[in-house]
């Protein structure tokens, strides 16, 4: 076990005050130089590192003056920012891995929030025409009506003032366009009721981010071993590209927690089963030393080298995450590690499941609603394009991974508008099984 303790806000300030004083021999301390905030914001630095602090941003101001202005070698608070920013505490957050390990970013409104699904409802949609059944779809088309082809889909009707959004949806015969009997009640309806749709739309979080975050305070209270510490394992599983490590990452970058890690099967390729074993041991190790950490395993099956021809998989990997997965940090510690899964099964078969406190399940982007959020958020799309989007796929069946339609719209995007929408409807086509391309 690592025996190093971390300055607590207190020891910070006093190092930081001290250091700062010892610097004034040297150099001018601007007034607003403020070691509470310095101390407030260098939580999980080491002595050694907040020593280092005060030295880096003495050479910010050095590099700072002799740019621009000789005379004047003053040491500011934007120094010690500067200093801040620069410095990676070893027991701190692996920002930019977090950064890395969602390349798309990450769209809050894909999935529609708890809070959301409850209050909407689809039922008087279905009953007034069942060949449209989906709500959000009905929504986006009405939003941008605009832009929709009359001869397409004619959405006639209002929302009331209550929270259900009430729409005939019916498809015009071909031929018989009649701008004005349509555009009319889509326009009451969009400004009518626009904040009333708006609060319809308005997800605030990623439905699973959410959920981590809510039922981590939960969780340690009721598993740790004193209320609120502990020990808490998750795992988040679902099909292989349904946004699995983003959400994980995600969730990491909200919790505010100053010490993160990421154990990636792809930054051990090289180390033999004892050097991955030992790499383990020693992160966990290193978050233990941290009062509150947060641990992601990426892609556990592949850390456990796991092959489905002839099912191998490397025991020992199996057995030091067995052991310590289940271990409590020190009192007064919070642990939580998240994994992360596109093989529940064999985690199951490998007698795996135990060790987690909870499971949770990523499932992959289903409804047009879903596609639209994401094809919408990448803003690879105009609006029209995203139109004939909607009105192609309303009746499809669509499953499909986050990570996957990213790699499919980043594939259509360079091509010209008018080719892009047949390009993108043709391979979620296949990728979908639809028994023809969509013209
Ligand atoms: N709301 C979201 N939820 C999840 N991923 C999102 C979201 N918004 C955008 N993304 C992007 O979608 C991609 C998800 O990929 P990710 O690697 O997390 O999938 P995965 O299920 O872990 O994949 P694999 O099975 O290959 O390990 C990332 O590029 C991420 O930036």
């Amino acid at each position: 076990m690592v025996n190093i303790t971390l300055p607590d806000r207190e020891e910070r300030l006093e190092l930081v005050g001290q250091r700062i004083k010892n610097l004034g021999i040297y150099f001018k301390i601007s007034d607003d130089v403020d070691p509470v905030q310095i101390a407030e914001l260098s939580k999980n630095f080491t002595e050694d590192e907040l020593c280092r602090l005060v030295r880096e941003a003495a050479s910010w101001a050095m590099t700072r003056s002799l740019e621009r202005n000789p005379d004047g070698l003053k040491v500011t608070q934007a120094d010690f920012l500067q200093s801040l920013r620069a410095i990676k505490p070893r027991f701190g957050v692996q920002t930019e891995r977090l950064e890395e390990m969602m390349p798309g970013g990450f769209f809050e409104s894909v999935r529609p929030a708890q809070q959301a699904e409850t209050k909407l409802n689809d039922r008087d949609f279905k009953s007034v025409n069942n060949k449209v059944s989906n709500f959000q779809t009905l929504i986006f088309l009405a939003k941008h009506w605009g832009s929709v082809q009359a001869s397409e889909i004619r959405v006639n009707g209002v929302i009331n003032r209550r929270r259900l959004l009430h729409v005939d949806l019916v498809e015009e015969a071909a031929g018989s366009s009649n701008g004005n009997t349509i555009a009319r009640p889509m326009e009451n309806m969009c400004n009518a009721n626009d904040t009333e749709m708006m609060n319809i739309l308005q997800f605030e979080e990623d439905k699973y981010v959410a959920e981590l975050l809510m039922n981590s305070q939960r969780l340690f209270a009721e598993h740790g071993p004193v209320q609120g510490q502990g020990l808490i394992c998750q795992l988040i599983e679902g099909p292989s590209k349904s946004g699995k490590s983003a959400i994980a990452a995600r969730f990491a970058q909200k919790s505010n927690v100053p010490f993160v890690k990421v154990i990636c099967p792809a930054d051990l390729l090289e180390a033999s089963v004892a050097e991955k074993c030992m790499y383990i041991r020693k992160l966990l190790e290193d978050a233990c030393v941290s009062q509150d950490s947060i641990v992601i395993i990426d892609d556990l099956e592949r850390l456990l080298e796991y092959v489905p021809l002839g099912r191998s998989y490397s025991n020992e990997v199996l057995q030091t995450l067995m052991v310590l997965l289940k271990k409590q940090p020190p009192r007064g510690h919070r642990l939580h590690i998240l994994c992360t899964s596109s093989r529940r099964d064999v985690l199951e078969d490998l007698g795996m499941l135990s060790v987690f406190t909870s499971v949770i399940h990523v499932p992959n982007l289903f409804g047009p609603d879903q596609i639209l959020s994401v094809a919408e958020a990448s803003q690879r799309f105009e609006r029209e394009e995203l139109c004939a989007i909607a009105t192609a796929i309303v009746d499809k069946p669509i499953s499909i991974g986050i990570k996957r339609l990213l790699d499919l719209i980043t594939w259509v995007n360079p091509l010209k508008p008018g080719r892009r929408v047949v390009k993108f409807l043709e391979k979620m086509g296949s990728e979908m099984g639809w028994e023809k391309p969509v013209d």
